[in-house]
């Protein structure tokens, strides 16, 4: 099996602050892949380098073997790379159903009005109803958004992901904020993204959750990696225990 996605000596630099310092990791299909280090090491600046809204300074990034490194945002999203954020980015004003909607055109490179009618039939209906069961909570597609708590939008925002048939999933801190039931619930849809073959590369400082679902973890610090692993081998290394894990769990 080839990877997904491949990072090979990645840079980026902020005026002095070295945000990304020869980063080299590789994401395989269904695998859950933890980006992991304390306040300011580069997480999120990865995460914006894959997606391409950061330009790195250098290095390469392909998806499928196909090098995208010089590809605006909107054409990596068509390529497949999904995105969900801290805060749930969704219309406010507006029902869930066109919530959902809402940039699923991507995964048929079409316009969006197109899609935005052409999806409301019986397949995405049911496809909807899997991952709500998942997501330990039930909605009417007619309601406006404002009806879901915080947690509940956030875990919609992964689920509206999906629906773009995406590769690969960025997923950033998906259960900050949520409580510990529906942190639960947003692993349990990762573990169902994974299963159907679609990498998941997520950012989370809940060390119990992320020990708990990744198949793969890389740490950061101060923009370099200083351990790649399985959760049981990043947990027991030194490096790590010194920069991130001695420090309180779940900041
Ligand atoms: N657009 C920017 N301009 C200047 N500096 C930036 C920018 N984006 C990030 N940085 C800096 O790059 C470093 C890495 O930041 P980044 O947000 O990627 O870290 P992080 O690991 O995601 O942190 P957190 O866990 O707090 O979200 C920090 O020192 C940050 O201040």
């Amino acid at each position: 099996m080839k990877p997904v996605l491949e990072l090979e000596h990645i840079n980026k630099a902020f005026g002095g602050v070295i945000a990304a310092s020869d980063v080299t990791f590789s994401v395989m299909p269904g695998e859950i892949h933890g980006l992991i280090g304390p306040n300011g090491a580069g997480k999120t600046t990865m995460m914006n380098i894959i997606s391409g809204i950061y330009k790195a300074d250098s290095g390469k990034i392909f998806l499928s073997g196909k090098s995208i490194a010089e590809m605006p945002a909107h054409r990596r999203s068509v390529m497949g790379i999904g995105r969900t954020f801290q805060s749930p980015r969704l219309l406010k004003g507006a029902n869930i159903r066109d919530n959902l909607l809402v940039g699923t055109d991507v995964a048929q490179d079409m316009g969006y009005a197109k899609s935005f009618f052409s999806r409301r039939d019986r397949a995405f209906e049911k496809e909807l109803e899997e991952y709500m069961e998942i997501a330990g909570f039930s909605i009417d597609l007619e309601d406006d958004i404002s009806k879901l708590t915080f947690g509940q939008r956030k875990i919609l925002e992964i689920i509206r992901s999906l629906l773009a048939n995406p590769k690969i999933m960025l997923v950033d801190e998906p259960a900050a904020g949520l409580n510990e039931n529906e942190g639960e619930n947003a692993m349990a849809l990762l573990r169902l993204v994974a299963s159907k073959g679609i990498a998941v590369l997520f950012i989370e400082h809940a060390m119990h959750l992320v020990m708990n679902t990744c198949h793969q973890i890389e740490v950061l610090n101060f923009g370099k990696i200083i351990a790649s692993g399985t959760p049981q081998e990043v947990s027991n290394n030194k490096e790590v225990i010194a920069a991130y894990l001695g420090r309180a769990d779940d900041d």
